[in-house]
């Protein structure tokens, strides 16, 4: 195989997937396919069904109905040649409390034929300078990096990452997505869960956007945004006592949305929104303007915000034109 035909090669099918607990569908009739050689990330806010979908897929949970192929394999199976091509994170390695992470990455990595060196993936996850620490020791940042650690040092086909940087501090973020991006750029296939639309797009090739148990949107970051938010968003301060309800009466305006202490304008012209924002009675201050994102796509598809941090107020400065 060559290396277009193996990159064409379909690492993961998902065929009209369903996972029901009692009368919860969780998952509610997913089909999805990811090629080798690209990150996927499942983007949806707590409670979307991404672990429910990641936990299928490696066979720890039984699909109500559905197909699910891991490299034309059923993955409940569970074949050895399967455990050794595909891994997910671990959810914790408090199992063994009193391993240091060396020792953890030394035990992981004997589970496989050919693993990566665990002295490498000690510093691929930054955690060279902790190789003597019992994971009991661990904050839960370093924890986090750790379980990453645990689903690479296989050198898996595919892995699955249930948001990896959950609990990561910017830098330790910014690190882990250079991990997870060289382990794709050495032909290897990633899913990953996320409720962070800036993971998905500094990271994922493809995004499946999930919103109560259904994907409601498919395709690269940039393709999402031209097609669902193709509109810029002016942001401003919005001061003490400042109201700048007004702003929804402009005619360029398409939303107004108050987040803290911004006034988020969405337009398809910012010049003109700049313009009157700044030639009001009480200018706007500290005026911004940047092309939509991932967030405003999950927005506009499902009429919620998918982090609740960021949720926008509901309060009489939010309006929304037809
Ligand atoms: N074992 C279970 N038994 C019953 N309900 C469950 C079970 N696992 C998950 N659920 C429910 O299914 C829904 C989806 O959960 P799931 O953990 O798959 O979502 P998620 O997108 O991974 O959420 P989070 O981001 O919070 O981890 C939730 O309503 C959850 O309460």
């Amino acid at each position: 195989m060559n290396d277009h035909d193996q990159m064409q090669q379909t690492v993961l099918s998902v065929n009209s997937l369903v996972k029901r607990y009692g009368d919860l569908t969780a998952v509610d009739g997913i089909s999805l396919d990811v090629r080798a050689h690209e990150i996927v990330g499942v983007l949806g806010p707590n409670g979307a069904g991404k672990t429910s979908l990641l936990e299928m897929v490696v066979g720890l949970r039984t699909p109500t109905s559905g197909r699910i192929r891991v490299l034309d394999t059923d993955p409940a199976s569970n074949t050895p040649e399967l455990r050794k091509a595909v891994s997910l994170q671990a959810q914790q390695a408090d199992i063994f409390p009193n391993l240091t992470t060396i020792e953890i990455l030394e035990l992981w990595a004997s589970f496989y034929d050919q693993p990566r060196d665990p002295h490498t993936v000690l510093s691929d996850v930054g955690l060279t300078s902790s190789h003597g620490v019992r994971v009991k020791e661990l904050s839960g940042g370093q924890a986090r990096r750790l379980l990453v650690g645990t689903a690479l040092i296989g050198n898996p086909q595919l892995a699955i990452l249930d948001e990896p940087s959950s609990g990561l501090d910017p830098n330790a973020r910014a690190d882990l997505w250079d991990v997870i991006t060289a382990f794709r750029d050495e032909g290897r296939t990633v899913v990953l869960s996320t409720h962070s639309m800036e993971e998905a797009e500094a990271v994922c090739d493809r995004v499946a956007i999930m919103h109560q148990g259904r994907i409601v949107a498919l395709g690269r970051p940039g393709e999402l945004i031209a097609e669902h938010a193709p509109y810029h968003v002016v942001s401003c301060a919005r001061e003490p006592g400042q109201d700048l309800t007004w702003a929804a009466e402009l005619p360029d305006a398409l939303r107004v949305a108050t987040v803290g202490n911004r006034v988020n304008i969405h337009t398809q012209n910012h010049q003109n929104v700049m313009e009157a924002l700044s030639a009001a009675e009480r200018p706007a201050r500290d005026l911004r303007v940047r092309s939509a994102g991932l967030d405003e796509v999950f927005r506009d598809l499902t009429g919620t915000d998918l982090n609740d941090d960021a949720a926008e107020s509901t309060q009489d400065s939010q309006r929304v034109k037809a």
